[in-house]
Parts: C-alpha cells; structure tokens; sequence
C-alpha cells in the first residue's frame, strides 16, 4: 500500500450481477462525534442492464458539488459496453472529458466483492488477495469475475490508488454454526468450505445503521427483517444488530428467486432438467469468463424472471400484471400466457412469506421493523402491499397513504407502517457504495490523523 494520506477521494465501486454503480467521495478530516457525515458525496454513475443490452449508463454529480453545480445529470444507452470492465472503462473516460475532477486525488477505491471465502475483515489487494479471490469466482459466477476486471483496470488506469475488497460475505460471519452448517459430511463441508455464507453483507450492514439512527436505538438492541430485492434478492433476520439467518447459501444462487436466478429449488431438479448437469458449460452465458457448469450457468443466468415472463424487470412484470388483472376484472377473456405475470408476483410473495415467517420465529417474535430495501423493496408499492398484508397476522400493518408516497420522500429511512411502536414498517434507501466508504473513511489503517 502506497503512504496512508491525511485526506483525498475515495472511489466505490459496485459491481452487481448485471449493474455496475459507482460513486465518489471526499474524506476531509474525522469528525469522531459525527462519524456519519464522515465522506461527502461528489458524484455518482450507475450502468444498467449489463447483461442485457444495451447498457443505461448515467452520470451524475452532487446538489453541492463546487464547479458542478446544476450540472444536468446524463442518461443514455451505450451499445458498447458489454460486460463490467468496459463499462467502467466507459465511466473513466467519461470522468476525463466531462468533470473537472483530479483522478490524482483518489486515494482509495473500495470494490464490493460477493464471495469473500474465509476472509471477513477488508483486504488490500495484492497479487496475493487477487487470486485468493478469482479462486472464489466459481461461487459467485455472477460476481466476482466483474469485481475482479474493474480492479485490473483500476491498477492500470490509477496506479496511485490503493484498492480495497469489502466483502458481502463478512457480515453474515455472525451467523451460528446449527445455521450456516449444512447436513453434508463435515470433513468434505471443512475442507471444501461448504456451509452458507450469505451475501447482500454490504446493503444489510447499511441497513443496520440507519435504521439504528431512525429508530434512536443502538444497533445491539435492534431485532430486525430486512428484504435486500434488486436483481439478486435476499433476506436477513437480524438478532441484536447481527446477522443470524440469511436466504442465500454457499453461492447468490439460493433462497428467493432473483431476475435470472432459480432460487431455492429440490437439488435432484437440475439432473431432471438437464443430462449435461456436472459438464462445464461451453457457452456460458454469464457476464464474466468463468469456469461453471452447465447447471450453474441454468440457475444462475437461464431461471428467475427472465425464464419466466421474458424480462428481468419487476417493474415489468408488475405493470403487465395490473393491466391483465384490469381486463380480468372487467369480464374479457384472457388468454392461458398472460397468467405468467401473476404468477412470478405471486411466486415471490410466497417465497418471501415463507422466510419471513421462519425469520419472525427464530427471533421470537421480536422483530423491531420489517425493512424492505434495494430496487424493488424501494420501488414497488405493490409488492410491499402484499407482503405486509400478508404479515398482518403476526402484528404489521402497513399505511397506504405512505406507502404510496416513498418515492417523493428523499430520506433515507422511511416509516410506511401504522405502527410506531415495535412492529414497525420501514423502506431504506440502501447504499453499498456509501458503506464502504463510511468503513473506509474510518479505518485507522488507512489514514494518517
Ligand atoms: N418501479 C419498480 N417496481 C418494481 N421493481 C423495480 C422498479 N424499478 C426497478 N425495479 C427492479 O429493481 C431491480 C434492480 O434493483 P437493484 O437493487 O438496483 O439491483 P442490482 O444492484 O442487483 O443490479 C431491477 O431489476 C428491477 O427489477
Ligand atoms: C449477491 C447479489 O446477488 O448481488 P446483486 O443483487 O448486486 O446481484
Ligand atoms: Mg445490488
């Protein structure tokens, strides 16, 4: 690692299975009263549908950053970014010709990484720490690739910064062995690493401090239900601010069904599906080059919304499916095909439920708030309506009115429940991005005060 500095920019970089988000921030000094407020945000790029073209790439630079005020914000298609690498290359160039931001000022760039294996605190990447992490690609085919190809650009493009993995996995390292062990023999399980990591790690620590700071209760008396649903989508009962159960295994595959992930299914089913199951799959449809089979790449890349209804947006999938409901209503007849947008909602509720309601017993009953967070927690009122609905039996009740009205609400935590007192219904606007540059900012082993 290159001399730890006083002050300068931290770069996040998010590489989700088919997004790409990035954000950048300026450390001053440390405020140890404040440590929230500790990085200031002065831009931010997402990239789109990378694994389906073409790519939405966006650009945009803070309410208050000096220079770039009122800067309109960018947004358009670009055809040629195809995987992470060159959409990330895409953002730089972008950073050069449009912002006056000195590259040279990035100290640090912080890389969400899925799969951290047994590694749970951040690491410097090094030769060594890299290829401990491309040997982990196999259990994050989606992921890890993608994180590791913007890192090598990263070492290429700003060779004075130092980069960073932080791990989805570490926050789930809490979890106790009756739960994170499977009933596999445990010499193969031990020597193997096979046991559920859980991932989302990032979003969920997030999560865990904001709505500790909206609630005005230490983390370590918080019991919460947290629902991380973007393109991957998971689930995390927290127990006094630690991860005590999560839906995702050994590898973002299992648990809740995701935009082109099976989810939890019988493990016999894929050697029914498929006679080429243990073969590596020759044509992997994957964003990244890694070695899977061709029974990971059908989980992982061939199942979820997109096998389906044909698109891996919910959004999608919600609007068709209130427009056949509509007809339905209105006695025209619908043809058998159209049911398919009613039954992928009507299968995420159910598998949602399913854990939710495992989630409230493991913990009692004492669940503080329900919380629903990533692109679709965020976006779908619908969904939320169903669920909590759903959830009524066991004490949560949701406003409509506020549900209805998150999206014209810039906080970061929202209540939409009737409830102020336990059994509280929240949304959170989760930020990856943000978390590993709040940990970054205040890790002492990478600055000088
Ligand atoms: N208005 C909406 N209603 C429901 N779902 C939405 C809406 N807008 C976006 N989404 C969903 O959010 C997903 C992206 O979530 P996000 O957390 O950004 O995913 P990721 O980080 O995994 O790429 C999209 O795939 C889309 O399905
Ligand atoms: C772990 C995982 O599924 O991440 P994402 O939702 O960002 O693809
Ligand atoms: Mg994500």
């Amino acid at each position: 690692m290159s001399e730890t500095p006083k002050s300068g920019f931290i770069l996040s970089v998010n590489a989700g299975s088919s997004s790409l988000k990035i954000s950048l921030f300026r450390r001053d000094g440390v405020d140890v009263q404040n440590p929230h407020d500790i990085v200031d945000l002065l831009l931010v790029s997402t990239i789109l549908n990378i694994s389906a073209p073409p790519a939405i790439f966006s650009f945009k630079f803070a309410a208050h950053n000096e220079g770039h005020e009122g800067r309109e914000a960018k947004k358009e298609p670009v055809p040629s970014i195809k995987d992470h690498a060159t959409a990330f290359a895409h953002f730089l160039d972008y950073l050069k010709r449009e912002a006056s931001i000195d590259r040279g000022q990035i100290v640090h760039i912080c890389h969400r990484v899925v799969h951290g294996g047994s590694l749970f605190t951040p690491v410097v990447i090094t030769d060594e720490s890299y290829h401990y992490i491309e040997r982990l690609s196999d259990l994050a085919p989606l992921h890890n690739g993608g994180a590791l190809s913007v890192m090598k650009a990263c070492i290429a493009e700003l060779p004075n910064a130092n980069s960073i993995a932080y791990f989805d996995t570490s926050f789930h390292c809490t979890m106790p062995a009756h739960i994170s062990t499977c009933a596999i023999r445990q010499d193969i399980a031990k020597k193997r690493g096979l046991k559920k990591y859980g991932f989302h790690g990032l979003s969920y620590a997030f999560i865990l401090q904001a709505v500790s700071t909206h609630l005005r209760k230490d983390p370590s008396q918080l019991n919460l239900i947290v629902m991380h649903l973007g393109s991957g989508a998971s689930m995390c009962a927290i127990k006094e601010g630690k991860s005590l159960d999560t839906t995702m295994g050994l590898t973002p595959v299992s648990g809740l069904p995701g935009a082109t992930r099976s989810g939890a299914i019988d493990p016999s089913l894929i050697f029914h599906y498929t006679n080429r199951a243990g073969r590596i799959s020759h044509k992997p449809s994957l964003a990244v080059d890694v070695h899977v089979t061709t029974a990971e790449d059908i989980l992982n890349k061939r199942a979820g919304w997109n096998a389906l209804t044909g698109t891996t947006d919910f959004g999608e999938i919600v609007k068709h499916m209130k427009e056949v409901d509509a007809r339905k209503a209105k006695g025209e007849e619908i043809k058998e095909e159209e049911g398919k947008w009613r039954l992928a909602f009507d299968m995420f509720l159910d598998r949602i439920l399913g854990y939710l309601g495992g989630y409230y017993v493991k913990l009692g009953g004492k669940v503080d708030a329900l919380v629903f967070a990533a692109g679709i927690g965020e976006r779908s009122i619908e969904l939320r309506e169903a669920v909590v609905a759903h959830a009524a039996c066991i004490g949560f009740e949701l406003d409509p009115e506020l549900n209805a009205k998150v999206d014209s609400n810039e906080d970061v935590v929202i209540d939409i429940g009737k409830s102020n007192d336990g059994h509280r219904v929240l949304v959170c606007r989760t930020d990856e991005q943000l978390e590993m540059a709040k940990e970054c900012a205040l890790d002492p082993r990478f600055w000088q005060e």
